[in-house]
């Protein structure tokens, strides 16, 4: 059995919602990813029973402080025994430095947010961030690779060029996952998953068009089927 590449993202109101969607899921076909909303309803306890039902767990809390509350955070998310974290790559060297410091290579995988998926070329000169996407999430990949972290979250757009430019080995992951028919919701760097695959993304992060089916598990079936053919 191959490991699964997609990551189905639980954005639910409460531990139950989150539960009832794992039960009709299964860890041979997908990991699962506890974001903002559910850790703050839900907490440690439910990254826990995940875990123990079988799932990988990527804990996306995208960490983006001062070096040290972001190290000490880290080593609290890394203590719960999940699959993979992140932190924001914005938050600059000596802060990843320090979230690897205290995430050693080997135990849980740390990576990095270049850019959010939801952000386009407007969205970026509102905030004065000057260059196109495609630069701008290079310049932070090249950054977190730097300082020993193990992977980025991007879109599936930068990411034949982040291939070309970074080491193997490091994990490109990327959410804004959409098929030709889905609703781009607040997406605004998409891609299928299949071209998503084809430039060489490591893990999928997808969310609604799996959540919000009517059938979660035959969505889900689908997306593998469509990224291994
Ligand atoms: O740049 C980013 C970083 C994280 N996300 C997260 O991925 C999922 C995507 O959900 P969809 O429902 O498939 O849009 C969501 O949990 C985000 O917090 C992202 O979208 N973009």
């Amino acid at each position: 059995m191959k490991e699964p590449r997609i990551i189905v993202a639980l954005d639910f109101s409460s531990a139950e919602k989150a539960l009832n969607l794992a039960t009709q899921l299964n860890p041979e076909l997908c990991r699962l990813k506890v974001g903002k909303e559910l850790f703050t309803v839900a907490g440690p306890k439910l990254v826990k029973q995940l875990t123990r039902e079988g799932f990988d767990i990527f804990l996306d809390l995208k960490f983006h402080d001062i070096p040290n509350t972001v190290a000490k955070a880290c080593k609290a998310a890394a203590d719960l025994g999940v699959w993979m974290m992140n932190v924001h790559a914005l938050g600059g060297k000596k802060m990843l430095l320090a979230a690897r410091e205290a995430v050693p290579p080997g135990t849980a995988r740390l990576i990095a947010v270049t850019l959010l998926t939801s952000m386009n070329q407007d969205d970026l000169n509102d905030v004065g961030l000057q260059g196109e996407p495609e630069q701008i999430v290079l310049r932070l990949a090249k950054l977190t690779q730097n300082c020993g972290l193990d992977g980025v979250v991007c879109s599936a757009l930068e990411v034949s060029s982040l291939r070309q430019q970074l080491n193997t080995g490091f994990n490109l992951v990327t959410p804004g996952i959409r098929l030709e028919e889905d609703s781009l919701d607040d997406q605004k760097r998409v891609a299928t998953p299949s071209t998503a695959i084809k430039n060489g993304a490591d893990y999928l992060v997808i969310g609604r068009p799996i959540t919000q089916a009517q059938d979660p598990l035959l969505a889900l079936q689908q997306l593998n089927q469509s990224i291994t053919m």
